[in-house]
């Protein structure tokens, strides 16, 4: 072999090596005390944070998302609430709810939780890893990693719940009390979910509530659907305007119950600019997904959003993601088609959401672009 062979035989090995290090995450390569970012996670300038690209960030002060009381939503009188649901779905594709009711300690514990598991020995965390996106549990880093040509600054922990009596045993079991926590976080979720469905038919005009009765063939459907929490990690960054927590991406299911702790990065576009959601104590905020804009017919927008890094804090969200039974066809409701509302979008479902993944880079909102008819 010559000499300049043996050489470039050794840089490949080396970026063989290099590679593998970013597969163990954003965490592992903090802990070896890095002081600047690695180009691996270094964005196209024109996708770094601050490039504008024609989108300018907004202050907090300047424009917040729509509140939704949970605690109207379930009043007898309960019209008003739902009508500001319908506003909120139709504007901003996102809200902050209050008065949810979750007790605190269920919220601090799943937190605090989710903090020491990221807060593990690598070998422990790294003993949940994996590449296949249909395994029931999976701790991994970026946004896809067996796709993406620029790594974002994000570790995450993804537990399926669905059924949970199945995937239960193969939750992490350290830390010792995270499985009862997150068991305790989901049940919550899951009923705000199913309480928001409802409210959420009701303001398309899909519930008949005369007489107290709640009937929709959907709302069965919906109630009964999957449910995954997954568990974000975003560690401080020592250059957070070259880099992303997450790319802008838009959520695939029905609705995202989202849990951020008290460190801002989440920023959702909203005519034209980034608007960065504010972190409101006892607040979740909910965002509708592409399964919903789907069955709406367009009339609710699943709407891009990116996280931020932080220079100094490390930041935590858990998102519980709900969507309809793995093998079910989402389709625009047939009650919210009709001659001046044709069809926009063709029928989907879950599985091949994830074919779409794996084959292709996932890039912004193409997933529901393929999905529309032109
Ligand atoms: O961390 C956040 O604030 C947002 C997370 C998110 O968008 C997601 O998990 O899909
Ligand atoms: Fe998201």
């Amino acid at each position: 072999m010559s000499p300049g062979m043996s050489l470039a035989c050794e840089s490949n090995i080396q970026n063989e090596s290099i590679e593998s290090e970013f597969q163990k995450g954003v965490k592992h390569l903090c802990e070896r005390g890095i002081k600047s970012v690695p180009s691996k996670y270094i964005l196209p300038v024109l996708d770094q944070p601050n490039s504008g690209k024609g989108i300018s960030s907004a202050s907090n002060s300047d424009l917040k998302l729509p509140v939704i009381d949970f605690a109207k939503l379930q009043g007898s009188n309960r019209s008003h609430a739902v009508n500001s649901l319908r506003k909120a779905c139709e504007e901003f594709g996102f809200f902050q709810l209050v008065n949810h009711d979750i007790p605190r300690d269920v919220i601090e514990n799943t937190v605090d939780v989710s903090k020491r598991f990221f807060e593990l020995p690598f070998e422990e965390r790294s003993k949940y890893m994996s590449t296949d996106m249909n395994s029931a549990v999976r701790y991994g880093t970026s946004f896809n990693q067996n796709k993406d040509a620029v790594f974002c600054w994000r570790d995450f922990l993804k537990l399926s719940c669905h059924h949970l009596s199945d995937v239960l045993p193969l939750w992490p079991s350290s830390p010792m009390d995270l499985r009862q926590a997150v068991i305790n976080y989901s049940n919550n979720t899951k009923f705000l979910y199913q309480m928001l469905t409802e409210a959420i038919l009701e303001s398309l005009g899909l519930v008949d509530t005369s007489n107290n009765k709640k009937e929709n063939d959907e709302l069965e459907e919906f109630k009964d659907g999957s449910q995954l929490i997954v568990i974000n990690c975003y560690p401080a960054c020592p250059e957070p305007d070259l880099t992303l927590g997450m790319p802008p991406h838009s959520d695939y299911g029905l609705l995202t119950l989202l849990l951020q702790d008290e460190v801002e990065g989440l920023q959702i576009q909203h005519e034209g600019r980034w608007v960065t959601v504010e972190s409101l104590p006892d607040s979740l905020v909910v965002n509708i997904g592409d399964h919903l804009e789907i069955f709406s017919n367009g009339i609710y927008k699943s709407v891009l959003h990116r996280v931020l890094v932080n220079p100094s804090k490390s930041r935590i969200s858990i998102a519980s993601l709900h969507s309809l039974p793995f093998n079910n066809v989402v389709q625009p409701s047939p009650k919210l088609i009709d001659e001046d509302n044709p069809r926009h979008y063709k029928d989907t479902d879950f599985a091949s959401f994830l074919d779409y993944n794996s084959s292709c880079e996932p890039k912004k909102k193409s997933f529901l672009e393929s999905r529309k008819l032109t």
